[in-house]
């Protein structure tokens, strides 16, 4: 298996290489250069296997020769070992024909561990391998960040260094991520919103001579590895509800798009999949692009599901790429308007993202309400994340099919907004318990390059 850069100036790699290379050198994306195809007789023999397993037989076909397959076997049963639930993604019920996905049960509590802790395996297996070291910088609006130094933290060749939004994520959040021990962890607060932290990440990667000075790594979903490791719960969901004999929907809650590209990558490889929708909050750039209004950055709105407040949806890059032809020069094109500002999809390729993508948005109202009504109808506390999905899932789907909304983090993540809603305060489990009392160590800093590069050169261990 290739990969191609959706900028089409950027050498072939595989997946290893892919892996560690994260953002391609032409400032691209890396995707398959095909997506494996599997029968409907060979997704039906997929049914009831545990998630490791499943895991395995889904991923496999992209990993190619970079992991023989005992390795990987055991690779992501190391991974996965941590989750407390034995399904890993359990499905339950809220209404007729509607069911959340629960992608909260691991150890930060958010979807992002599913492909975090996995990655974290393989790049320890290749860095062993291969005797080198990195650094991880990562951009967060939240939950990356918790995520990737929970899988990194503590490793002699790697150290892992995540750029927040200052004051715009929940304290949880914030404690998840300055509050490990670990010397190779560094925690940066970041006078910006999201958009200006992974902004500033690319622009790491586009400077070869630090890149290069640092070994510079990334495990955002920049990183094909992560999208991959996000395909495994959509066939896990649609094969509990009788895929491949009966479609599915799903509605993701969305931002930086790569959650819902992981579902399109799983529709792609054969799994019927009948409608994809990408739930947005106030910060509705998709929505917006999706309705035909174009692509047109707005300044970052603060709201209750903060992990999803951006402007400049990443991934969206590699669903153009497909809209476009696969054409690296016109995606290159529109990623240069954007740096201006933002760009008109042409014709066709809405007509394309259109038949691949539905979309929706809810308002701070809509979402306090959403959580409220489920925990009294159902039971279930949602996140509002999560609720933002519950209420664009209910206003779009079709009652005939089966509708798959993802709750992509625990309530206890977001404990003021869930209380406000439900007048419930979610307790933490039992692990994050005396979060509150731990120490913390992070760096205040200024939305600037130079200083985030120089703070970095600084601190990484040679
Ligand atoms: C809890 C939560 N929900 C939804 C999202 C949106 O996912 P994506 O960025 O893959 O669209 C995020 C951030 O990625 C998140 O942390
Ligand atoms: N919501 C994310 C934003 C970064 O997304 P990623 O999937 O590209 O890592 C977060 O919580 O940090």
């Amino acid at each position: 298996m290739r990969y191609i850069s959706t900028r089409g100036a950027a050498p072939e790699l595989p997946f290893d290489d892919t892996m560690l290379t994260g953002l391609a050198r032409d400032g691209g994306l890396y995707v398959p250069a095909a997506i494996p195809q599997l029968t409907s007789a060979e997704i039906a023999a997929l049914g009831g296997l545990s998630y490791e397993d499943l895991a395995l037989r889904v991923m496999t076909p992209f990993i190619g020769d970079s992991f023989g397959e005992s390795e990987l076997t055991d690779l992501i049963a190391r991974a996965y070992s941590g989750f407390d639930h034995v399904a890993r993604a359990p499905l339950v019920q809220l209404d007729t024909n509607h069911f959340l996905l629960e992608l909260f049960h691991g150890p930060t509590l958010a979807f992002k561990d599913f492909a975090m802790q996995l990655i974290g395996q393989l790049f320890q297996a290749v860095l062993a391998r291969r005797g080198e070291r990195v650094t991880i910088v990562g951009a967060t609006s939240g939950d990356t960040g918790s995520a990737a130094i929970e899988a990194f933290r503590g490793l002699d060749n790697v150290d892992v260094f995540i750029l927040f939004p200052h004051g715009r994520v929940s304290e949880v959040q914030r404690r998840q991520m300055t509050t490990p021990a670990e010397a190779n962890v560094h925690a940066l607060a970041v006078d910006g919103d999201f958009d200006d932290c992974q902004g500033a990440l690319k622009a790491m990667f586009n400077d070869f001579a630090f890149r290069d000075e640092v070994r510079l790594a990334g495990v955002n979903s920049i990183n094909w590895a992560r999208v991959l490791a996000q395909v495994v719960y959509y066939f896990s969901s649609a094969l509990s509800l009788g895929a491949p004999h009966r479609p599915v929907s799903f509605t993701v809650p969305t931002g930086n798009f790569g959650d819902i590209f992981a579902g399109h990558v799983a529709r792609c490889m054969g799994l019927p999949i009948d409608r994809l929708v990408a739930a947005t909050n106030q910060n509705d750039i998709l929505h917006r692009c999706l309705s035909g209004q174009g692509y047109h950055k707005g300044q970052v709105v603060p709201s209750i599901s903060p992990s999803m407040d951006i402007q400049v949806s990443s991934n969206f890059e590699r669903a153009l790429f497909d809209a476009y032809g696969r054409d690296g020069k016109a995606v290159a094109q529109l990623m240069e308007e954007l740096s201006l500002g933002g760009f008109d999809v042409s014709q066709g390729a809405l007509e394309y993202l259109r038949e691949q993508f539905d979309s929706g948005r809810a308002s701070e109202q809509e979402t306090l309400a959403t959580i409220r009504r489920v925990r009294e109808e159902s039971g279930e506390l949602l996140c509002p994340h999560s609720a933002v999905g519950v209420k664009v899932a209910e206003e779009l789907r079709d009652p005939d099919v089966p509708m798959i909304t993802l709750a992509t983090a625990h309530p206890a993540k977001f404990p003021d907004a869930v209380e406000q809603a439900s007048g419930i305060r979610p307790p933490l489990p039992a692990h994050m318990q005396d979060l509150f009392e731990r120490p913390e160590r992070v760096t205040r800093i200024g939305n600037d390059l130079g200083a985030l590069k120089a703070h970095i050169r600084e601190h990484v261990q040679r």
